[in-house]
């Protein structure tokens, strides 16, 4: 049924059936004679869309009337007030619903013409682009990754002498550089290697855990278990000396580099710390087939406890500046270092866009969707993000362009340095000077740069205001896309069948609850500021995309909405206080049309991109818990932040797990194991509405007529039955699991003591 309503076409069909499409094509060649680069396609079935999303808007309207007409004005206090709160709480969900009507509207995907590309620009004629990575910690950041994700973005199809990687490391650690030095040496034969078989994925790490050797060619065969021997063997040295804490000394001999770590006191406090390990000007830096190398720069700016680093967002500034004295390409790819390239060809379709001569001056951006590669079938914490990234992006994208999702994204240099939209820009990157004719040696450059990454460097500037990414914001990716947008940018969604990138989800249940809690954090308190999109974008983009960052900006006040309906009607339940319509009567209706074909939609949705039924209602549990604890943490902190309590934090995101954990993680099984009030509130939540459902059903056994009791509360213990349902994982790791997983058992004491508390207030 749904099945037909979002075209996803792959590129190399689109050609072929382009009769067969219905949705408006712009890939055309033009009167001119002039063949785009890439075209755009709407959705399919968006009327069957409208139509879906018309009749829930008439079923809100009923609810409404319904609300009002029935209010309980006979009764006591407290049942009008709880009415009113259902009310207001039914509100919110239509007009969120509203919202994300509006990102749904128009969704567009884009297809690229890569053939065309190198048709028109020879290897010579290519822009420079260069690659951001960041890393923040060698123990939550482990530098195998991080070289895994280096190595795999080296290895672009793309001329080498034209790519340069920047490595930002805010953990100032000897050892990833230890790890970049390895790498470096590593790519002398990994990239022919890679050129040669045509490598996919390109990060060593996943190539050889997923890719079986060839057979059918004895020598390459060979060579294949060569180059697997010789990252292994890098992978072993790199482990023992990362597990070890510190660089030996016949390796700190070796290069002369770690001298640097004389110097540094602690990760918080160090001098700016630049290498440039791979120069790919130097003619004798080359790969083992004499092709040049990419340009490998290690950067860990300057930090001195009395300077405010800005976490993320400090880092990609620092690596702007540097990068603009060094390779000063005009585009500019960044991602985590927990996001390895998945397909080589990103570049080259990003370019697609950018570069397009038609419509390119106007995007200021690609982004790709955050993809993962350790998602297990079910995906337990709903971390896929699967209709984010395969649908409201495509949908923002047509209503004026996605956001900045931070990772995966191919900037031009002059937009993320605050530049506005304007039409000279359509050949700036032409005329941008290319410094790999720069004639200072490495280490001259190095000195010279340096103060570029100082603490002090940004002092009365406006690096982190209007240049570069923006400061003092947990999502600096979001509020940095915003004032793109605000500056007349587009920006475009790419999406390719391939993905470009696989990242890494957490794998724990308060790893995701907490990476929540910052990612709504920072919206809401973007919705808060001065930036709130109808205000800062009015008149500067369109409102469709105003609205539409509304769909993320908001999900922290969220939590009001769903805590009143995962509480008041289990305890109005208990009290004795109906809140719904009678069962017999035909009000229930528009409350069993809301919660079913709403329901049955976003499973359709969700199957539709590929998830699985039950990987669906995990995503539904935890949007509930995170609803209901990220979001309501989120809220509170940004309130605190408003009156001057607190201040922004990155709380970074741990990628690392001990076995048990994995393995439970492997198993589907959800993982408490720790105190965490954010588990309080969850575990007292499923309990009150257990009790309630007991209480209820109880109720509806002892009556004399059992017809009366169900048809009165009827729908609130079908509620009551859904939440606990959902709420299963939760008693299990209370009252039935003996592993090291399970909840503690002081937070099951504290919740059943909240739980009772609670019943017992409700029945006397
Ligand atoms: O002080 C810091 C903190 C973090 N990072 C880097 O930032 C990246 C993202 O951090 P992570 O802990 O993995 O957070 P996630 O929640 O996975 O990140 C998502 O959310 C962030 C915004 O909150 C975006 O910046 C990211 O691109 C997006 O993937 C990593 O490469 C870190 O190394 C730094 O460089 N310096
Ligand atoms: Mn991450």
């Amino acid at each position: 049924m749904y099945a037909g309503i979002y075209t996803r076409i792959n590129a190399s069909q689109v050609s072929l059936n382009l009769s067969e499409v219905v949705g408006k094509v712009t890939g055309e060649m033009k009167s001119n004679g002039y063949l785009p680069l890439f075209e755009t396609r709407q959705a399919r079935g968006l009327l069957l869309f409208r139509l879906y999303a018309a009749s829930i808007f008439v079923d809100i309207c009923f609810i409404c009337f319904y609300r009002v007409s029935y209010f309980p004005s006979l009764q006591g206090k407290t049942e009008r007030w709880v009415w009113i709160g259902m009310f207001l709480a039914e509100l919110w969900f239509g007009f969120y619903f509203f919202v994300t009507v509006v990102v749904r509207w128009n969704p567009v995907f884009r297809y690229t013409f890569k053939n065309r590309l190198s048709a028109r620009y020879d290897e010579e004629a290519l822009p420079g682009v260069d690659i951001f990575v960041c890393t923040a910690d060698p123990l939550l950041e482990p530098p195998t990754m991080v070289i895994n994700t280096v190595l795999s973005v080296m290895a672009y199809d793309y001329p080498p002498e034209k790519l340069s990687v920047y490595l930002s490391d805010d953990g100032g650690s000897d050892l990833t550089v230890y790890a970049l030095l390895e790498a470096a040496r590593f790519s002398q034969v990994w990239l022919p290697f890679c050129r040669k078989l045509k490598v996919e994925p390109r990060s060593p790490e996943a190539y050889f855990r997923n890719i079986a050797e060839p057979v059918d060619d004895s020598v390459m065969a060979k060579e294949w278990l060569s180059i697997k021997k010789s990252y292994e063997d890098m992978k072993m040295r790199i482990e023992t000396i990362t597990k070890l804490g510190k660089i030996p000394a016949d390796i700190r001999k070796e290069h002369k580099g770690f001298g640097e770590w004389d110097f540094v006191s602690s990760r918080y406090d160090h001098q700016a710390i630049l290498q440039i390990l791979i120069d790919g000007r130097d003619p004798n830096t080359m790969d083992m087939e004499g092709k040049p190398l990419p340009t490998l720069v290690y950067l860990s700016r300057e930090k001195r406890p009395k300077y405010h680093h800005h976490f993320k967002a400090g880092a990609l500034n620092a690596l702007i500046r540097v990068s603009s004295s060094i390779t000063n390409a005009p585009f500019i790819l960044n991602v985590d270092c927990d996001m390895y390239s998945n397909n080589s060809e990103a570049i080259r379709d990003a370019l697609c866009f950018l570069l397009d001569e038609e419509k390119g001056h106007e995007i200021a951006f690609v982004q790709y969707p955050q993809s993962f590669g350790n998602l297990t079938k079910n995906d337990i914490y709903g971390s896929s993000l699967r209709v984010v990234m395969g649908l409201e992006l495509a949908g923002f994208d047509g209503n004026g362009g996605p956001c900045y999702i931070g990772t995966g994204c191919v900037n031009r240099r002059e937009t993320l340095c605050g530049m506005k939209y304007s039409e000279e820009v359509k050949v700036a990157w032409r005329t941008m000077k290319n410094d790999r004719k720069n004639k200072e040696s490495a280490s001259v450059l190095e000195e010279n740069c340096k103060v570029l990454a100082s603490c002090t460097y940004e002092e009365g500037t406006q690096w982190g205001k209007e240049i570069g990414l923006r400061y003092d914001c947990p999502v600096e990716d979001i509020l940095t896309g915003l004032s793109i947008h605000t500056g007349g940018w587009r920006s475009v969604y790419s999406n390719p069948e391939r993905k470009a990138f696989l990242g890494v989800v957490p794998t724990t249940l308060l790893q995701s609850l907490i990476q929540h809690k910052r990612w709504s954090e920072g919206d809401f308190q973007i919705f808060l500021s001065k930036h709130c999109p109808f205000v800062y974008g009015r008149g500067k983009m369109p409102i469709k995309l105003q609205l539409s960052y509304c769909i993320y900006l908001l999900w922290a006040p969220n939590c009001f909405a769903t805590l009143y309906y995962v509480i008041m009607p289990s305890f109005c339940l208990l009290k004795g206080i109906s809140l719904f319509p009678k069962m017999s009567s035909s009000w229930g209706i528009p409350f069993l049309y809301a919660i079913f074909v709403n329901s049955s939609y976003g499973l359709g949705e969700f199957v539709w991109f590929g998830g699985t039924f039950r990987g669906w209602l995990n995503e539904q549990r935890t949007w509930m818990f995170r609803r209901t604890t990220s979001y309501f943490f989120a809220f509170i902190d940004d309130i605190l932040k408003l009156c001057g309590f607190s201040r922004s934090a990155f709380a970074i995101t741990g990628k690392v797990a001990d076995d048990h954990v994995n393995q439970r993680y492997e198993q589907e099984i959800m993982e408490f194991g720790t105190t965490s009030p954010m588990f309080s509130i969850l575990a007292a939540l499923a309990l009150l509405n257990l009790f309630s459902f007991v209480g209820g059903i109880k109720n509806v056994a002892l009556d004399d007529v059992h017809i009366t009791v169900f048809d009165r509360f009827g729908l609130q213990i079908l509620l009551c039955c859904l939440l606990v349902f959902l709420n299963l994982p939760i008693y299990q790791g209370m009252f039935f699991r003996k592993d090291s997983g399970k909840m503690p058992t002081s937070v099951t004491y504290q919740s059943l003591t909240f739980a009772l508390l609670a019943c017992t207030i409700a029945m006397y």
